[in-house]
């Protein structure tokens, strides 16, 4: 295959440009190593100064790099193994589409397995706590040597193949968004392997440590520490179990491959978005009975905010824009309101696609709020992923928004009349 050096035209630059993109890749690991120190002092305070930070010597142990490189090592095994059906992707621009296996349920549960053994064979899981910042390192220093790997195999890619954002020429910034929009080895798809396996699965683990090392402390499991893990672990289990509902989100469909979903999949995700069962492990819930009671009320509330209200918009959405992409035809999708795009493909504007614009940040925003809540509310420290989240989400719609009016135009203005709302109804 010949060197590819080509550019594609780029409109406008996103994440702050340049300067986002050198700054963003120093801050971000800096952040996450913040976190994890806040996270296990005894104050617990964000904005606590002078700020904590780690001595070196906890920074580095020799057992992290054999864990992270074992673990990406045997949930790539699991990828690779013949299990579930293969399914297709969105059509690319070449008119082709790519085939992914769809097993990471699988991969789930034969993890969940593999940890009741080690259990039962004596394993101290509980160590998770201990090895955070080394592992935290690892993944960080993993992150960048496949960003690396991928910035530069992407010049050997056809052009075809290159996302539309991710290569403008500028080698800081083309790293950070991602040259190529679907790298494979083989027929391994290293971002959609990344997307949901090793930081997914590997965050669950990570809570599961930390409920290990409460009941080391403290003789039980906390009822806050059983809800955070039982809350992440739905949201876990959902997103492996309609895995072939992330062919249809931007992500695969748009973003290229580069230091962003890198970092963000297999060091942001497994290392903040377990912060709360982290937490809980230095500063656990001490309850008066009127307390408990309380909690027991607000975790009533919470189950339903999560269950019924959240987690259902997140899933039915999610599901139904995905049923249409693939199928317009299916009957669950097929008497909706739709409109044209000169594309030749519609949009939605009824049903959950007719609430708002965005209904499934929505429901996923509500999640979040649900899992920081049993953590209760001396500390901000459990809030940050309801913040970073928020922030996130709006940021992402804004970009989501930008790309769907250069690719639908008018059709788009019409969508956006007959659904003034982005993400909440009546407030945004
Ligand atoms: N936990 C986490 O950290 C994160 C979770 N998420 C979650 O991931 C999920 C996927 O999000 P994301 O990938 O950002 O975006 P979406 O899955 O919402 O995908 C956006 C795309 O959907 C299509 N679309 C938009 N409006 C319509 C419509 N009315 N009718 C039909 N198609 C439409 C467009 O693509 P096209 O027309 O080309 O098909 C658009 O580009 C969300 O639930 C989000 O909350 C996202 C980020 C982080
Ligand atoms: C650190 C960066 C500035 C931002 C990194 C963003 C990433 C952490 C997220 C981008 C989109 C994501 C999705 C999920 C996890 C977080 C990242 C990678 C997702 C896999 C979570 C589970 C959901 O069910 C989903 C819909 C499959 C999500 C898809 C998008």
């Amino acid at each position: 295959m010949k060197f590819n050096k080509q550019k594609s035209p780029q409109a406008e630059k996103e994440f702050g440009g340049t300067l986002g993109a050198t700054c963003i890749p120093v801050f971000l690991p800096l952040t996450v190593l913040y976190l994890l120190c806040v996270c296990r002092s005894p104050v617990a305070s964000v904005l606590q100064w002078p700020p904590v930070l780690p001595p070196t010597a906890q920074l580095w142990d020799p057992l992290a790099p054999v864990l992270i490189l074992g673990w990406m090592a045997l949930q790539s095994f699991f990828y690779l193994l013949p299990m579930g059906k293969v399914s297709e992707g969105m059509v690319l621009k070449d008119g082709s589409r790519l085939k992914y296996p769809i097993n990471g349920f699988h991969a789930l549960c034969i993890t969940a397995v593999l940890l009741t053994l080690s259990l039962w064979l004596g394993m101290p899981l509980g160590y998770l706590f201990e090895l955070l910042l080394p592992l935290a390192v690892c993944a960080i220093g993993v992150s960048f040597l496949l960003s690396l790997y991928l910035y530069i195999s992407s010049f050997w890619a056809p052009h075809h193949a290159l996302a539309q954002g991710g290569n403008t020429g500028n080698p800081l910034y083309d790293f950070f968004m991602g040259r190529e929009l679907n790298p494979r080895i083989g027929s391994f798809d290293l971002k959609y392997f990344c997307e949901l396996r090793p930081g997914l699965i590997g965050w669950v683990v990570i809570n599961f440590g930390m409920l290990m090392k409460e009941v080391e402390l403290r003789d039980s499991a906390s009822l806050a520490m059983i809800l955070v893990n039982g809350f992440q672990l739905l949201y876990v289990a959902d997103a492996l179990w309609n895995e072939e509902a992330v062919l249809t989100t931007m992500d695969i469909v748009h973003d290229g491959f580069g230091f962003m979903l890198v970092f963000g999949d297999l060091a942001w995700v497994p290392f903040t978005y377990s912060l709360q069962a982290a937490f809980l492990v230095v500063h656990p819930q001490s309850l008066s009975p009127l307390g408990a009671t309380a909690i027991v009320t607000l975790n009533v509330c919470i189950l339903h905010l999560n269950i019924c209200a959240g987690y259902y918009i997140f899933r039915k959405s999610n599901s139904q824009k995905n049923q249409f992409r693939r199928d317009p035809t299916h009957p669950s999708v097929s008497k909706l309101e739709t409109i044209a795009t000169a594309t030749g493909k519609r949009l939605l504007v009824s049903g959950w696609w007719g609430l708002v614009r965005h209904p499934n940040y929505l429901g996923d925003l509500l999640m979040a709020l649900a899992w920081s809540l049993p953590c209760g509310f001396n500390h901000l420290l459990p809030y940050f992923y309801v913040v970073y989240f928020t922030v996130l989400l709006i940021h992402r719609e804004a970009r989501d928004e930008r790309h769907c009016r250069a690719k639908y135009g008018l059709a788009w203005d019409s969508y956006c009349r007959r659904v003034p709302y982005r993400i909440f109804p009546y407030i945004y």
